[in-house]
């Protein structure tokens, strides 16, 4: 589904990403972890398409398509999405609306009409349940006063209502109650199929206790320096990162 290919990235003349390669197959959730500083937002922020990075060399291809040569709205709709490290205050737009029309959005390229507004009601109010999410912040303006814990909810809302094909989700666990953790990680798990790639950015082990992801891998000064499965998490939770600065120095 995603290939990562020797990538490397600049910001401000300043390269971040150093040779890092990835592969995302359907139906797999694959967790980036690593120290602060180490390039894991830089990845997830490329990959959608956000425009202050260059890409050096390397290549990144979503089913079979070079992404480099889809502005960020093509790769949306083509189905990469991405959830906000900080969610976006949208002053004056209701979350409902952009919902609605991001959906819209999404149906359009794939051919179809505009959902019907009954339809759309029925989706969305199963979906609100679901992320246990009160009927209001849909009149809400978009995570205007919402709270950290709210947006991450509304974060996934979205994910819920437009099923991508690959949904990056960049520390969605960061500042989240208990209760909020176990909602956002059903949510997560819910995502979760055959057709789907999952890509979570996390530096907590804990919320890899309720999404249990196939592949864990530990990005380090710009690239990969080690992978394995969920295991690897827990190690690193035990034992920190130095014991993989110490491995990918020598
Ligand atoms: N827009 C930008 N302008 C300047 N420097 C940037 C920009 N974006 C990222 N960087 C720099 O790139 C490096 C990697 O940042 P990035 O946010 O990808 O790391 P991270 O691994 O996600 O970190 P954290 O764990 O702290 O969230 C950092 O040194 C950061 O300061």
């Amino acid at each position: 589904m995603l290939e990562v290919k020797d990538l490397h990235v600049s910001v401000e003349g300043n390269e971040i990403l150093k040779g890092l390669s990835l592969t995302i197959n359907a139906g797999e959730v694959h967790a980036i972890m690593g120290p602060n500083g180490s390039g894991k937002s830089t990845l997830s922020a490329v990959i959608a398409g956000k425009e202050e990075y260059v890409v050096t060399s390397g290549s990144i291809t979503f089913e079979g398509r070079d992404i480099f040569e889809m502005d960020i709205e093509e790769r949306a709709r083509a189905g990469l999405l991405l959830g906000f490290q900080y969610p976006v205050e949208i002053p004056g737009v209701k979350n409902v609306y952009l919902l609605k029309a991001a959906l819209n959005a999404k149906r359009e390229a794939q051919g179809l009409g505009e959902i019907p507004a009954p339809e759309f009601m029925k989706l969305i109010r199963e979906k609100i349940a679901f992320m246990k999410m009160d009927s209001s912040f849909l009149q809400r303006a978009v995570n205007e006063g919402f709270s950290g814990g709210e947006k991450k909810r509304n974060e996934i809302l979205q994910m819920l209502v437009l099923e991508p094909k690959l949904a990056m989700l960049d520390e969605i666990d960061s500042g989240l109650d208990i209760d909020a953790m176990r909602v956002v990680s059903k949510g997560i798990n819910s995502l979760r199929g055959e057709d789907r790639g999952i890509l979570l950015v996390t530096h907590y082990q804990r919320l890899l206790d309720f999404v249990v992801p196939d592949h864990v891998h530990v990005l380090v000064d710009g690239r990969i320096a080690k992978s394995g499965d969920a295991d690897l998490a827990r190690e690193l939770e035990s034992r920190g990162y130095d014991w993989i600065l110490e491995e990918s120095a020598a």
